[in-house]
């Protein structure tokens, strides 16, 4: 038998999850774990509830809401509706709610103490296991490769997919390794190191592909750090990042209340997932290495998460930069950024870094010490339980003592959906992964940072070099906290007991899942919008890295419909912020371009947030087509879910089609012959998956397709049952945990929401 051919980590979990191949390499793949949250979910519900369609796996569904709750005290809290003032934040986290009891889901909602950010929830849970494929409509699903798992984000489209079939169509990325050599030195963490990593490759460095961190730095994590770096990969333009698990990975999982049961199930679970590491010799189609010892406390300057600097070093001069675009971007973000050391503002919280290890490491440099008088400083613990455990470590009392303000678990100022936001011309260290413009409220200004960094900027009120702190603080004042910082408790205090609880729903959800439901309704294939050619006006956005923050802001994420985002196309560079006039400047206020029909642009177009609600917005205001040198995977694969067409051209194409745009003329692009055709100069041809042209072409909705392969789906659900049993009813439905051991509830005011 001729021996298999070395593999990497994510050829190994990708082949254990292929239901169905077609011949040009697209692959129906099985999805182990779908987490859910408030803002990507609610289209995709309603979609299944007009098809008929009940969820297929509940057993590996978890929901909770994150993004859009305000972080305020939850003492008062009596319902959803009372609890949420602003009305469309409300209507969707009570949407989830009418949701997650119609469908039969596990749901974490505001009044039980396990809710908190998908990405800190899932982990914590030991939902998230080392060689699942765990999706969720969120860019940072990423995080969850931390544990030897194919994690991803997906767009809404695809969320209803999953939730109908439990599949996904997928096309396979390439293999990166980034390779950490040697150790880091103290005072620098793994959100340094990322950042560090994001300078070197820069934002489209991972497009197309699947980051394997790997080497001795990395090995030398904690599951925390490891988190940070994964939930960055996406930052990076990764379609995922992920850490080959290991001993850290296994005690980290350990008792977790969804993990496999200590005693042989565990046991088989350990011996598979030990053989989930890169075979020697396995094939990278890229490699980077970077060495541990040259990273120092790192932040970002500019609007982009590739804008590092060394926090000893200085921000680049336009005037040094040849490249005229990057001259023109690095221009425009200095102009945004208004560089001062000084700071507003410091949010310690995100799914990057709100883990107790991130709240010891703030708490250590908090010690002790005030914030400067010219800050307000928050810390949002990542879930309820991470807020749980630090109370009972007393790093809420240090933290309330050093003058910060103490908050409840949500997504918060990271994105600011909720109140919690920036003011115009506020700078704010952060400990989120997105610096973008108006990425924590309209013109605030982001330095991305790590916990200690943010602490240390709290403490000084500037941006500040974290080795001149970690020298022994000062002795606390009176009445500072009698808990030393040191004195760490067990996550097992605080998660195992919640191992028993179980979440019951309204709906007749199945108890036992080792055989999925079938589909209630006949699986239609046709439905969406077909695409054969379109012509017409081209407006030209000459700009790299267009992220989808840019293409629409939070503010218009709150909308539990697809339609009528058209307005809210790139807002923040359509109307002026202060007065609501259109800037006449801005391409889409100009003459033809406000009725284009495609767009032409530059590199890395969509990066960012996986929120379909951009291509929403493109559709509505009428352009289905849109020309770029490169795309951010996600949008990418959202496009075609709506019956639009991303082309892909080489720069110097883009850049002749820019100056036909540019000069008012139309374009016309046929995807059935694959050209784009010019005014007075010869077509241009590109290259389209065949799978992803057929359903173009042809309309056809990818559920309905998927929903004809029944018959793999549930042979690959039976072949699954039998190599990995622990992956089957892991989820609050399945029943399967002896009911007998007591909850001790931890705090008073926490109650278990019943459904
Ligand atoms: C709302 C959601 C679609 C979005 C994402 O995908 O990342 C958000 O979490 C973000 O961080 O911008
Ligand atoms: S990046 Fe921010 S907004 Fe997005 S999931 Fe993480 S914490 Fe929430």
């Amino acid at each position: 038998m001729a021996p298999t051919s070395p593999r990497t980590l994510y050829d190994k979990i990708w082949e254990d999850h292929v239901v169905h191949s077609l011949e040009d390499g697209t692959s129906l793949i099985f999805i182990d774990r779908h987490l859910v949250h408030e803002v990507t979910s609610p289209q995709a519900f309603e979609g299944l509830r007009t098809a008929g369609r009940p969820v297929r796996r509940p057993d590996c569904t978890l929901a909770t809401v994150d993004h859009n709750i305000p972080t305020s005290s939850r003492k008062s809290y009596t319902t959803t509706e009372s609890f949420i003032p602003e009305p469309e934040s409300r209507a969707q986290c009570v949407a989830l709610e009418h949701n997650v009891k119609e469908f039969g889901l596990a749901y974490f909602g505001l009044d039980d103490r396990r809710q908190g950010i998908v990405h800190v929830v899932g982990p914590e849970q030991g939902f998230t296991l080392p060689g699942t494929t765990v999706v969720c409509g969120d860019s940072h699903t990423s995080t969850h490769g931390a544990f030897g798992a194919l994690a991803f984000g997906i767009g809404t489209s695809e969320v209803e997919h999953v939730l109908a079939t439990q599949t996904l169509l997928q096309k396979k990325s390439k293999n990166m390794a980034v390779r950490v050599e040697g150790r880091l030195t103290p005072g620098i963490t793994s959100k340094d190191l990322v950042l560090h990593i994001i300078g070197v490759i820069g934002t489209a460095g991972g497009t197309g592909s699947v980051i394997e961190f790997c080497g001795e730095a990395i090995e030398a994590l904690s599951m925390e750090s490891r988190m940070s770096m994964c939930n960055m990969a996406i930052e990076a333009g990764a379609r995922a990042g992920m850490v080959a698990p290991d001993d850290v990975t296994f005690a980290y999982l350990s008792d977790r209340p969804l993990a496999p049961r200590k005693g042989e199930e565990w046991d088989r679970a350990e011996q598979y997932w030990r053989s989930l590491r890169s075979d020697p010799g396995a094939k990278y189609d890229v490699e980077v290495v970077v060495k541990a010892g040259d990273v120092v406390p790192t932040v970002t300057w500019g609007t982009s998460p590739q804008d590092v600097v060394a926090i000893t070093g200085t921000v680049p001069d336009p005037a040094k930069i040849a490249d005229p675009k990057r001259r023109a971007a690095i221009e425009r973000s200095l102009e945004y950024m208004g560089l001062e050391v000084t700071i507003d503002k410091v949010f310690i919280g995100s799914c990057t870094n709100s883990r107790i290890e991130d709240l010891r490491a703030a708490a250590r440099v908090a010690y002790g010490r005030k914030v400067a008088p010219n800050v307000y400083a928050m810390i949002v613990p990542g879930s309820g339980l991470v807020k749980i455990q630090a109370e009972a470590e007393g790093l809420d009392r240090v933290f309330r003592e050093a003058g910060f303000d103490w908050r409840e678990a949500g997504c918060s100022m990271c994105l600011g959906m909720n109140p919690d936001q920036l003011s115009p011309g506020e700078r704010c260290a952060s400990t989120s992964n997105r610096n973008f413009e108006g990425r924590q409220g309209a013109g605030g200004r982001t330095h991305l940072v790590s916990p200690a960094m943010a602490a240390a900027a709290a403490v000084t009120g500037k941006l500040a070099d974290i080795r001149t702190l970690i020298a022994p603080a000062p002795a606390p004042a009176s009445g500072a906290p009698t808990v030393a910082i040191g004195e760490e408790t067990s996550w097992k205090d605080f998660v195992a007991r919640e191992a028993d609880v179980s979440v019951s729903t309204t709906s007749a959800a199945p108890t036992s899942t080792a055989s999925a439901p079938a589909p209630s309704s006949p699986s239609s294939s046709t439905g969406m919008r077909a695409f054969t050619t379109l012509k017409g006006i081209a407006a030209p956005l000459d700009m790299s890295n267009v992220d989808t923050d840019m293409l629409i802001p939070k503010q218009f994420l709150k909308t539990i419909k697809r339609t009528g985002l058209g307005v809210a196309l790139f807002n923040a560079l359509r109307y002026d912020a202060s007065t609501s006039a259109e800037i006449p400047t801005f391409v889409l206020n100009r003459e033809p371009y406000r009725h284009a029909k495609i767009m032409v642009s530059g590199a890395n177009f969509g990066c960012g947030s996986s929120r379909e609600h951009a291509p929403w917005a493109l559709d509505d205001f009428g352009i289905r087509c849109i020309i770029a040198p490169s795309f951010a995977d996600i949008f990418y694969n959202n496009c075609f879910k709506n019956g639009m067409l991303p082309v892909v051209l080489p720069e110097a194409t883009v850049r002749d089609l820019l100056r036909d745009a540019d000069a008012g003329k139309e374009l016309e692009v046929d995807l059935v012959n694959q050209v784009v055709r010019r005014d007075g100069a010869p077509d241009v041809p590109f290259d389209v998956e065949p799978f992803r042209k057929h359903c173009l072409v042809n309309g056809l909705d990818d559920i309905g397709l998927t929903l004809q392969k029944e018959e793999e789906i549930r042979a690959f659900e039976a072949r699954r049952s039998a190599a990995w049993p622990w992956l089957d009813g892991a989820g609050y439905l399945s029943g399967r945990r002896p009911a007998s051991i007591k909850v001790v509830p931890v705090v008073e005011a926490a109650k278990k929401m019943d459904w």
